[in-house]
C-alpha cells in the first residue's frame, strides 16, 4: 500500500521506465511480473530503459483492453530504492555520461559568453519539490527570487504541465512567459518592465479541444469519485488524474475507468507522468514545439548566438532536451537523483540544487557585466 503523505523516490521513474521497457520486449530487458517489485529487472551499465512514450505509441492512442496490464504495470513501479552495488555502479556511469550541471558550471558557461542565454524552467518536480497534494506544491520563497533575479537578466519562461493559471499562482512573477497545458497554452509577459523580443505572445494550438475537455473533465470526476485518493486535475487542455495517494490495489481498476471514458474520445490521447496519467488532444504539439515557439517569440528563431537552457525533471521534458539536441544550441539539464535514459546533457539532483544554478548563474553574469563597466 502506498504512504500518501510520501514523497516519492525519483529511483520510481527509472524503475517505471524499466517496466515499460519489459512491457514493450525490450531485448534489453525480460518481462516483470506483476505485484511483485522486487522482480522488477533492473537495468545493467549502459542499458537504460526506453522512454515510456514507447509505451504510449506501442498501445496507440488508447492502450487497448489487452494492453491493461502493461498500463497498470507501468502505475505500480512505486517501490523504493534499492541500494546494491549495481545501482551505485549505474549511477557514477550516469553521472560521467550527464555531469551536474553545477559541477561543471564554469566550462558551460564559457562557452555561453557573448551569447544571448535563454532560460526555460519546468514547475513540479524542478522549481517545487513533489508533494503528495497537487495544490500544494509551493515554491520557497527563496527559489522564487532565484527566478526572479533569473529573469532581471535573461528571457525567462515557465513551461509546464500545470494550466497556466494554476502555475502562474504559484510562481507569481508577471515578468515572465508562461507554457501551461504542456506548452498548449502560452502566454507573454505582463509586466513590461523587462522589454524583450514579442510579449504579446498568446498560441493556444488545441483550443476547438477545449470543450471536449471540460466535458471529459465532468465525465472522469463522476467516474473515479469513489476511489480513495483517485483527483482528476483540470489543466484546461490536458487532465490529470492523479493516483499517488490511490492504493495500489485500486490502480488497475482506476485505469480501466479511465480508458473505459477515453474508449469513447478517439482524439485524446493517454500519456504518463509522475503518479499520474495526463490525458491530452492527440495534436502534435508539446513541450518541445513550445519552446520553439517562444524562441521564435524571442526573435532567435534563427539566431547562431543563443544559448537556451532547459531545466525539467519528468518525461515530458524530454521532448524539449531534444529539441536543443536537434537544434545544436543550448542545452536541457535533468533534474534527478536517479539514473534515467535522457536526451538531457548534464544533471541536478534536486530543487535545491536548480536554485543554486540559477543563483550562480545570476552571479556569473553580473561579474561579467561589473567586468565591462571597469573597462
Ligand atoms: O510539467 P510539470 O510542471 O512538472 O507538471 C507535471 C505535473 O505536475 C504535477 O503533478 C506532479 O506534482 C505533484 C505535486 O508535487 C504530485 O503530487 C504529482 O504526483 C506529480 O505528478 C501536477 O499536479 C500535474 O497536473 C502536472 O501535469
Amino acid at each position: 500500500m502506498t504512504n500518501p503523505s510520501a514523497v516519492v523516490s525519483d529511483a520510481q521513474s527509472a524503475i517505471t521506465m524499466a517496466i515499460t521497457a519489459a512491457v514493450n520486449t525490450s531485448s534489453h530487458y525480460s518481462p516483470s511480473v506483476p505485484n511483485s517489485p522486487c522482480n522488477i529487472t533492473m537495468f545493467s551499465r549502459n542499458k537504460f530503459p526506453k522512454s515510456i512514450e514507447t509505451a504510449v505509441s506501442a498501445t496507440g492512442n488508447h492502450p487497448g483492453l489487452g494492453k491493461n496490464i502493461a498500463w497498470v504495470d507501468v502505475m505500480r513501479a512505486s517501490s523504493p530504492t534499492r541500494n546494491s552495488s549495481e545501482d551505485s555502479e549505474n549511477k557514477k556511469h550516469w553521472i560521467m555520461k550527464h555531469p551536474s550541471a553545477l559541477g561543471v558550471f564554469e566550462e558551460i558557461m564559457s562557452a555561453a559568453k557573448m551569447k544571448q542565454i535563454v532560460i526555460f524552467l519546468d514547475y513540479d518536480g524542478t522549481l517545487s519539490p513533489i508533494v503528495a497534494n497537487p495544490d500544494q506544491a509551493y515554491m520557497d520563497p527563496k527559489m522564487r527570487e532565484a527566478v526572479k533575479n533569473v529573469a532581471k537578466y535573461f528571457p525567462t519562461a515557465i513551461v509546464s504541465g500545470r494550466c497556466r493559471a494554476k502555475v502562474y499562482n504559484f510562481v507569481r512573477l508577471s515578468e515572465l512567459y508562461y507554457a501551461g497545458s504542456h506548452g498548449m497554452d502560452i502566454k507573454g509577459p505582463s509586466s513590461r518592465k523587462h522589454q524583450k523580443g514579442n510579449q504579446n505572445v498568446l498560441c493556444q494550438p488545441a483550443k476547438e479541444f477545449l470543450p471536449m475537455m471540460a466535458e471529459v473533465y465532468e465525465i472522469l470526476m463522476e467516474k473515479i469519485k469513489d476511489i480513495d485518493g483517485a483527483n482528476v486535475e483540470n489543466n484546461k487542455f490536458c487532465l490529470s488524474v492523479h493516483y499517488r495517494c490511490v492504493d495500489e490495489h485500486s490502480w488497475s481498476d482506476l485505469f480501466k475507468r479511465v480508458e473505459s471514458v477515453l474508449n469513447d474520445y478517439p482524439n485524446l490521447k493517454l500519456t504518463q507522468g509522475r503518479m499520474v496519467l495526463e490525458i491530452r488532444p492527440t495534436i502534435k504539439w508539446d513541450k518541445g514545439n513550445a519552446i520553439e515557439f517562444l524562441l521564435e517569440s524571442l526573435g532567435y528563431a534563427n539566431s547562431k548566438d543563443i544559448v537556451p537552457i532547459y531545466i525539467g525533471d519528468d518525461r515530458t521534458d524530454e521532448d524539449a532536451f531534444k529539441v536543443l539536441r536537434k537544434r545544436g544550441q543550448g542545452f536541457g539539464i535533468l533534474v534527478s537523483k536517479t539514473p534515467k535514459e535522457t536526451e538531457a546533457v548534464y544533471s541536478l539532483q534536486e530543487p535545491f540544487e536548480v536554485m543554486h544554478f540559477l543563483q550562480r548563474l545570476v552571479s556569473w553574469k553580473r561579474s561579467i557585466l561589473r567586468s565591462y563597466q571597469q573597462l
